[in-house]
């Protein structure tokens, strides 16, 4: 297994290039099975995410075609669809669960494996499958695999979701799009990736309204078409390199962000004593002389911080000035970076959902493991900001979502680099 090895490091400066969201394209890409014309997806980032979504796919009958220079990602369900998404490759990463609403909707049946849970928490598919079953389908579990069928085909409905699930609203919208007749989705997502797909599914002749609220209305259609979508900035790439000269100092463009993706995050750095300026080109991140101030942060759906940038916001709040408290709203398990990070130096106590973290002076390098993907990369920017060496290991996790993570932050100067496995 490769590990990161990272040194402590001084001022930062250049420009990092931010991918097109793993989230948005773990989405988009199932939204293929919706039409027998081709979808093709720019921007999609290159990620071991984007493959096992590839895999599952192809074992659907779709066809996806390599990830070319220019980041393009064909895929095609003209031919023959297999309803069943085994359980081998959905076990690989949760947002498989995301084929089970256009299954339903293309072909009226599906058989989908539960994902289970994931190191931050249970993550269970209730929400999914009520909003499926407002729109006509039964759905029972069977062996570990949830069998869903729309005897007569989905038809439009009102529902109201319980919580405002990011992945049921995407199964929702997905199938909602070749029901028969009017379906709203009250307490929708309002996260960015939703607003992508649905800006996708437009562009392939659905009609949706109101995406980016917390009410969206999707007339059905007999078909879609084929159609060509660039995928919409990555959110969490771009929080987590922005943190970079906030933790090192220095001055960081990452090129492609956008302050409306990450509004909440970016006060809150504000209030740490992090300047971020839109530029032409993306977000010019900078930080002053002095030490970080801590602040409290709460993650909570968009438009609130984000709960994938919470680990990462640990590892800046570790040397402020200062106690900063985090409550996990989100996920019950998602804080398991923080031993990690006291075994750097770091002053964190963990009550449930509540991490109170007591800002030291310095942290020093130690051998640390990664344990999840965001709890990878906050172990990397605590490494730049620690004295000596800090080696993460098991950076599988890590694959999952970044792209060529150590190219990007060398590139601005920071002392990293991945050790292969031998
Ligand atoms: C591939 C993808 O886009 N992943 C993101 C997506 O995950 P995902 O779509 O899985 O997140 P959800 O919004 O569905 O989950 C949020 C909370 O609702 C709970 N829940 C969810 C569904 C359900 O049927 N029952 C239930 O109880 C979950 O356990 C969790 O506690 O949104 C999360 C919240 O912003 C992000 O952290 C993930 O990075
Ligand atoms: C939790 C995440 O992803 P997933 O929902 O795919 O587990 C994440 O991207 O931080």
């Amino acid at each position: 297994m490769d590990s990161i090895v990272v040194r402590g490091n001084g001022p930062l400066s250049g420009q990092i290039p931010i991918a097109g969201a793993k989230n948005a394209c773990l989405a988009l890409m199932p939204a293929t099975l919706l039409s027998d014309e081709p979808l093709t997806l720019t921007n999609a980032p290159r990620l071991s995410d984007i493959r096992t979504m590839t895999e599952l796919l192809a074992s659907l009958g779709a066809e996806v075609t390599a990830l070319q220079e220019g980041k393009v990602l064909a895929t095609s369900c003209h031919g023959e669809i297999n309803p069943v998404a085994d359980y081998e490759i959905v076990r690989k990463m949760r947002a498989s669960n995301l084929v089970l609403g256009p299954l339903l909707a293309r072909l009226g049946h599906a058989v989908v494996s539960l994902p289970g849970g994931c190191a931050i928490g249970a993550r269970p598919m209730d929400i999914h499958v009520d909003a499926l079953a407002a729109l006509g389908a039964e759905i029972e579990l069977k062996d570990g695999y949830l069998h869903a069928e729309a005897k007569g085909g989905l038809k439009g409905a009102t529902h109201e979701m319980r919580f405002a699930s990011v992945g049921a609203t995407e199964n929702f919208l997905m199938a909602a799009s070749l029901a028969k007749g009017t379906s709203v989705l009250k307490n929708a997502a309002r996260e960015p990736e939703i607003v992508d797909l649905a800006k996708c599914l437009r562009a392939m002749g659905a009609q949706i309204e109101g995406d980016g609220t917390s009410e969206i209305v999707i007339e059905g259609k007999d078909r879609l078409h084929g159609a060509t979508h660039p995928v919409v900035a990555d959110r969490i790439e771009l929080g987590t390199y922005m943190l970079a000269p906030a933790i090192c100092g220095g001055e960081v463009e990452c090129l492609g962000g956008r302050i409306d993706l990450l509004e909440s995050f970016c006060e809150k750095l504000d209030a740490a004593g992090i300047s971020v300026e839109q530029t032409h080109a993306g977000l010019k991140v900078a930080r002053k002389n002095g030490r970080i101030r801590a602040v409290d942060v709460t993650t909570e759906p968009f438009p609130g911080f984000p709960t994938d940038l919470q680990a990462q916001m640990m590892a800046l709040l570790c040397t402020a000035e200062g106690t900063s408290v985090l409550e996990e709203k989100i996920f019950e398990n998602r804080f398991m970076h923080a031993p990690e990070l006291v075994r750097m130096g770091a002053n964190i106590d963990v009550h449930g959902g509540h991490a109170t973290v007591h800002g030291v002076e310095k942290l020093k390098g130690a051998p640390v493991m990664a344990t999840d993907l965001r709890a990878s990369v906050s172990l990397i920017l605590a490494g730049l900001a620690a004295e000596g060496e800090t080696v993460v290991s098991r950076v599988y996790h890590l694959d999952r979502g970044y792209e060529r993570v150590e190219e990007k932050l060398a590139g601005v100067g920071a002392h990293i680099e991945r050790v292969k496995a031998s």
